[in-house]
């Protein structure tokens, strides 16, 4: 069992290591996958929980797979796959398992889920990804617990998301690439991470136009190579380590962040008070008045990224009046609140819109991380609270942040990772 433990007070000061980002690398992941013959090597990889459970999801359909964590490297040859099947002690405990999916069904023919995984943040369905494959001319037999994916050979259609899925536009990309002809994907996701995928796809030797756009066209081609590829910086990374500034009232250099994708988040938090300045490549964040309160909708790229709604509410606790929050992602995303009230803070939430009545002082104690958003959350808290805050369980927030403890202490903050053998 982990769990973090924070001392509140001190005000985050000095430079943060941006990690490469969670949601791009495990999509590459997937698409390392797609080519038979020769090493993938992804570069800038996040030694994080997620990437440890690909890493182990890949090895087990039979892929050759090494981690050099200190270079932050993933060499991968999947030229002998040799089984379709996503086991549920590996697949269930994150979404990522999601995208090997297409490489299953291209290099073996098939595909059987044995569960997915993820953050539990009320309904997370799959729906445009198997009516995708089926228009693609797979067979999807979804029995209980087990789903079954079949094709012999897929062929390019017209295909469209009835909202833009992040995993669902990857997974489609990675199915037409190697489809026979023609697809064309509409309402497809923004995300910088589906263009990062979208760029590695490129070089192997897929041919997607219209990344970006929202529309999307695939010509398939025969075969995919092995190629280099240095993963994307993490925006949400990114945004947390700048909250952290914001929420304590300090300075932070942040090296490897793209202001650019930050984004609405760094008007919102321009908003409330904080200043945003790049000095070449460096991201320069600071907060030296008092923070003011905000409305927030999240949305799809390029809106307010539903993973920092639940660290933008923590900040919001600390600001003068009322802050206004409408989650439109995800229908389970609003346990946060009741473990900041048990810190102090006055959120009362309804159905998808929380009211953040601040500023409220916050007062550390024994708090639950329901998803790792919820968690890292949990940690600015503590970074802003009087006394201990310690939460857990801390494996959530090792699903998605390298290292956080180490980066945190650099900047001043009191963070310590604990393992205890009792829950
Ligand atoms: C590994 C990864 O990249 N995870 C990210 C990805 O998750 P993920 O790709 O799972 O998120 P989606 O964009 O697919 O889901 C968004 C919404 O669409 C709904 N939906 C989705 C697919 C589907 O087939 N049917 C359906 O109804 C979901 O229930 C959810 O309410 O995007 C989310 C939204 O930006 C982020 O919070 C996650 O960090
Ligand atoms: C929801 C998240 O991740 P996943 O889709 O992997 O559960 C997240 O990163 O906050």
């Amino acid at each position: 069992m982990v769990r973090y433990r924070v001392r509140g007070g001190n005000a985050l000061r000095g430079t943060a290591f941006i990690q490469g980002a969670k949601n791009a690398v495990l999509p590459m992941i997937g698409a390392a996958l797609l080519a038979s013959e020769g090493r993938t090597v992804l570069r800038n990889v996040p030694i994080i929980e997620d990437v440890r459970r690909a890493v182990e999801l890949a090895e087990a359909v039979g892929a050759k797979v090494e981690l050099h964590e200190a270079e932050r490297t993933l060499v991968i040859d999947a030229s002998r796959l040799t089984s379709a099947v996503l086991p549920a002690e590996i697949a269930r405990r994150f979404r990522g398992s999601v995208l090997f999916v297409p490489a299953l069904l291209h290099r073996l023919g098939e595909a059987i889920i044995e569960g997915i995984g993820g953050c539990n943040l009320g309904s997370r369905n799959l729906d445009f990804h198997y009516l995708g494959y089926k228009r693609l001319g797979a067979v999807v037999d979804e029995g209980e617990s087990v789903i079954h994916v079949k094709a012999s050979g897929l062929a390019g259609a017209p295909l469209y998301l009835d909202t833009p899925s992040h995993t669902g536009t990857e997974n489609l990309i990675m199915a037409a690439a190697l489809a026979k002809g023609t697809t064309i994907i509409e309402n497809a996701a923004l995300e910088p991470e589906v263009l990062d995928v979208i760029d590695m796809l490129t070089k192997m030797g897929a041919r997607i136009g219209g990344g970006g756009t929202g529309f999307i066209t695939v010509e398939g081609v025969d075969e995919l190579t092995a190629v280099e590829h240095q993963v994307m910086p993490d925006r949400l990374d990114a945004g947390v380590f700048a909250m952290a500034a914001a929420i304590t009232g300090g300075e932070v250099n942040l090296v490897g962040a793209s202001l650019e994708h930050l984004g609405v988040v760094r008007w919102k938090l321009e908003q409330m008070g904080v200043e945003f300045a790049t000095d070449g490549a460096v991201l320069h964040v600071r907060r030296d008045r008092p923070l003011r309160p905000i409305n927030v909708i999240t949305d799809t790229y390029p809106g307010f990224a539903t993973d920092l709604q639940s660290p933008i509410m923590t900040v919001a606790c600390l600001a003068d009046g009322n802050s206004y929050i409408h989650e439109r992602i995800f229908d389970g995303r609003f346990a946060l609140a009741g473990e900041l009230n048990k810190m102090g803070a006055r959120i009362a939430v309804e159905d998808s819109r929380a009211v953040v009545h601040g500023s409220t002082p916050l007062t550390g104690t024994d708090v639950t991380a329901h998803d790792l958003r919820s968690g890292i959350a949990l940690v600015l808290a503590g970074l802003a609270a009087s006394g201990e805050t310690v939460v857990s369980p801390g494996y959530l927030i090792d699903r998605g942040h390298h290292d956080l403890a180490a980066r945190m202490k650099a900047l001043g903050g009191d963070v310590v990772r604990e393992i205890s053998s009792s829950s």
